[in-house]
């Protein structure tokens, strides 16, 4: 076999020859009015699609001008800080909004008993399943490890291959109880061979919501508190949904409509979620914050602060990519809602925890980055915190390993994803196939 300093040298001079044949010109998306990304040149998307599963709004129009306003984020009708604030206090509602979001209404006190029996007795695994492949080859990257048993859950299922609509919604069901199990056990393998720490497999209770599962299987005496119960539920319903066109939800939408299975079309959105410019960026976050803080001496010299800030942006520091993580989005302007709804969580619980030295460092950032990339970049639309900002924070707090932060948003996307799969199936029955112009230029020699 070549080994891999030689393959390691190949692939450098290839390189060269890839970028001097693969190059594209940026003028000519212009010329030949190509929207790069799917975007416009003002970052708005490419309408590819209709949805009634939720809204995001962050623009309204005002004396006949559209401008860019506080961010919304609406399920199936219901505003999400409304459906959160109207839980009692330890009321816990991961399935009652994944009910809401995958069967278009809420459910009655019934209903909504009958499908929490239902996912806690699905919360269980093929015989052997977490010894014969969760165990198998442990990686830290826990959105790898999850999608290979996601693959390989396909194979247990006798009624794989069916997309009708029934058994989809079977499989997806199925799919919302065990990724939990295949998180946190894809976590478990890890921490033991690779770092070397005690093996623990807690077995899921029935009776016990997916945030109180979540920490139950995480901890070695199983305990946890209802205040972190709460938190973490209230994280899962946030990161539940986000319209048709989020990278792993058009994506899921792209697999379904080429007519492949449930699992398959799963895996793919687990592909693309774990890009650090999607879902991958609450791990890039914390990543970023330790080395901001390796850099930084005064957590409160701004003027210090800015300047890192600024090595980051000019591709001088951390990951060298040019992006401050947890900043931007794809289509919030002033705000995005459901930062706002964390930033709550992490005051109270920074205090409580003796961590306001490191929220004074994330307020700084959250202050100095808009700015920053905003003169910085070309900004159309407005540049604020998103989503995935403070929830590794939180989840820090929480004492979740950084590890899981991107299978804990997968734990609650995949419920957007479900319910995306099931409109498309219903709905559309048409393979998307967009066009690409081509630019090649023939060779007539041979
Ligand atoms: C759950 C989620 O997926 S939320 C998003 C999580 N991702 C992150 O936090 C990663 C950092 N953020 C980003 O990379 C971007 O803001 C994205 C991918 C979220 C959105 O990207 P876009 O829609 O292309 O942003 P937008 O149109 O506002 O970008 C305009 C310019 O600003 C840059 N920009 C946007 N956000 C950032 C950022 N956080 N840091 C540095 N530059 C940025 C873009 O790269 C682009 O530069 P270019 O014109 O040189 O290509
Ligand atoms: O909508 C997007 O582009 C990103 C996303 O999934 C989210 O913010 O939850």
């Amino acid at each position: 076999m070549m080994s891999l300093m030689k393959m390691n040298e190949y692939v450098a001079t290839q390189e060269k020859i890839c970028e001097k044949n693969d190059y594209i010109a940026p003028r000519l998306y212009d010329e030949y009015g190509v929207n790069r990304g799917l975007r416009d040149d003002r970052g708005v998307g490419v309408l590819t699609g209709l949805t009634n599963i939720s809204k995001i709004v962050s623009s309204k129009v005002q004396d006949g001008k559209k401008v860019p306003c506080d961010g919304e984020l609406w399920y199936r009708g219901y505003r999400v800080e409304n459906l959160i604030g109207s839980l009692g206090e330890d009321e816990l509602g991961f399935e009652k909004v994944a009910y809401l979001l995958l069967m278009g209404e809420l459910p009655n006190a019934e209903e909504q008993h009958e499908f929490e029996r239902i996912i806690g007795g699905l919360r269980t695994l093929p015989s052997n399943f977490t010894r014969d492949v969760i165990m198998k080859a442990p990686t830290e990257d826990i959105m790898n490890s999850m999608t290979r048993s996601i693959l390989t859950l396909a194979s247990y299922d006798k009624n794989a291959k069916d997309t009708g609509v029934n058994n989809s919604l079977r499989q997806c069901i199925q799919l919302i109880s065990e990724f939990p199990m295949l998180a946190v056990y894809g976590y478990n393998a890890y921490n033991h061979y690779v770092k070397n720490d005690s093996m623990f497999i807690h077995r899921p209770a029935k009776n016990l919501s997916t945030a109180e599962n979540i920490l139950m299987l995480l901890r070695p005496d199983k305990k946890y508190s209802k205040v972190e119960a709460k938190v973490l539920d209230t994280a899962l319903i946030l990161h539940m949904e986000h319209g048709g066109g989020n990278n792993s939800t058009f994506t899921t939408r792209v697999v379904t409509s080429s007519g492949s299975d449930t699992y398959s079309t799963m895996a793919a959105a687990m592909s693309s979620l774990k890009g650090p410019k999607h879902g991958g960026a609450n791990i890039k976050v914390m990543e970023m914050m330790d080395n901001i803080r390796e850099h930084i001496k005064d957590y409160e010299d701004k003027d210090e602060i800015e300047a890192y800030l600024s090595k980051i942006l000019n591709k001088e520091a951390f990951d060298n990519k040019g992006l401050i993580y947890g900043m931007g989005h794809a289509v919030y302007s002033l705000s995005d809602p459901r930062e706002r709804v964390f930033k709550d969580y992490v005051v109270k619980l920074a205090h409580e925890k003796g961590r306001e030295k490191d929220l004074r460092l994330y307020e700084n950032i959250e202050e100095l980055a808009p700015e920053l990339i905003a003169k910085q970049r070309k900004i159309f639309k407005g540049v604020s915190p998103n989503v995935d900002f403070y929830s590794g924070f939180v989840y820090d707090m929480l004492g979740i390993p950084m590890e899981l932060y991107t299978a804990m948003f997968a734990v609650a996307r995949i419920v957007g994803w479900s319910a995306h799969r099931i409109e498309e199936l219903i709905t559309n029955n048409r393979i998307m196939r967009p066009a690409y112009m081509s630019i090649m230029e023939k060779n007539p020699q041979i």
